[in-house]
């Protein structure tokens, strides 16, 4: 494709980012799924503190986030959590509906076609597209989604999904060797948000968005703090022995720079997101097999 650039999960992804941290907005969905229990529970308010604990980061991280909102709560009463929640929403998108179309309908497709979450998350699957004659015209029932069944299209009925759904995230779910083509053809019909879950590297042109899932990168990053983490005295390694790749393989000691001993997780903090979000324009996805 010509003027291609190379897809990077770490792009910046919308306008938002001129004005918002990309580490913020990894989190916005953090606070909205709290505010979201919040909600459901008849509160009206929610103090900085609680709805810290509920997303999982602590209040001075919490209120320098919404602080880029605009949102700075009340002092002694918290925030409005309807008000809240409309405003991460109009951020993040959510207030849209949006429209999923999965192109590759094998394990994988299927069962992200069977995800529940679509709806609450203002989503629904519009598509499902495949390249086999076995699967074509198959059915396939969704709960909760509209519509609540869909028939598993070919190429054709690509551009035709896409045309009647917008605006719409492309899942991609083949695998690698016919995913840049998928890509192409995503790209081509007016889709501007990719989610990738084959293990290459997308190219896309400028302004399409690509995030890549690698599930074996995850794994490979809980195997490295895994080896890397202080243990009490007498606490076996259960990597020892075992070569994770990646470093030269001698047992590290406590005391050593890279025993951090601090929990690891998974919400998104400054640092794990400017390394993999804030990636410099260009830069390849590495992509683990
Ligand atoms: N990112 C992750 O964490 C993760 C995890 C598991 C699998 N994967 C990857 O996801 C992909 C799918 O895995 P799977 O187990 O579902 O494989 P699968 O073989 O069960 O399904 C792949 C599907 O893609 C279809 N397909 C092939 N070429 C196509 C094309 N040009 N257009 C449309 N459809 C096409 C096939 O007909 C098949 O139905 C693979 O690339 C796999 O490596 C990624």
């Amino acid at each position: 494709m010509a003027g291609v650039q190379h897809s990077d999960a770490t792009a910046p992804t919308s306008r938002a980012h001129r004005t918002i941290p990309d580490a913020t907005i990894a989190r916005l969905p953090l606070y909205l799924r709290a505010l979201s229990g919040f909600a459901e529970h008849g509160l009206a308010t929610v103090s900085s503190g609680e709805l810290a604990d509920a997303s999982g980061v602590n209040p001075a991280q919490l209120r320098k986030d919404l602080s880029h909102l605009g949102s700075y709560g009340t002092r002694g009463v918290g925030y409005d959590v309807a008000i809240l929640r409309t405003k991460i929403g109009a951020q993040i998108g959510s207030t849209l509906q949006w429209s999923v179309v999965i192109v590759g309908m094998g394990n994988l497709g299927t069962a992200l076609a069977s995800y529940s979450g679509y709806a609450g998350r203002g989503f629904r699957v519009a598509a499902l597209v495949d390249a086999s004659d076995v699967l074509i015209g198959q059915r396939v029932r969704l709960e909760g989604n509209d519509p609540e069944e869909l028939t598993i299209t070919g190429d054709a009925g690509l551009a035709e999904a896409v045309r009647e759904a917008q605006p719409v995230v492309g899942i991609i779910t083949t695998p690698a060797e016919p995913a840049q083509s998928v890509c192409d053809r995503l790209v081509a019909a007016g889709v501007t948000s990719i989610l990738n879950f084959a293990p290459t590297v997308l190219q896309v042109p400028e302004g399409v968005v690509v995030r890549t899932v690698d599930l074996g990168q995850e794994l490979q990053i809980l195997a490295y703090h895994q080896q890397h983490a202080v243990r009490p005295e007498g606490t076996a390694d259960p990597s020892a022995g075992v070569d994770l790749g990646g470093t030269d393989g001698s047992p590290q000691q406590p005391g050593d720079p890279v025993h951090d001993g601090h929990h690891h997780s998974d919400v998104p903090t400054d640092d794990s997101v400017a390394s993999s979000i804030e990636a410099p324009p260009g830069r390849r996805e590495e992509v683990l097999q």
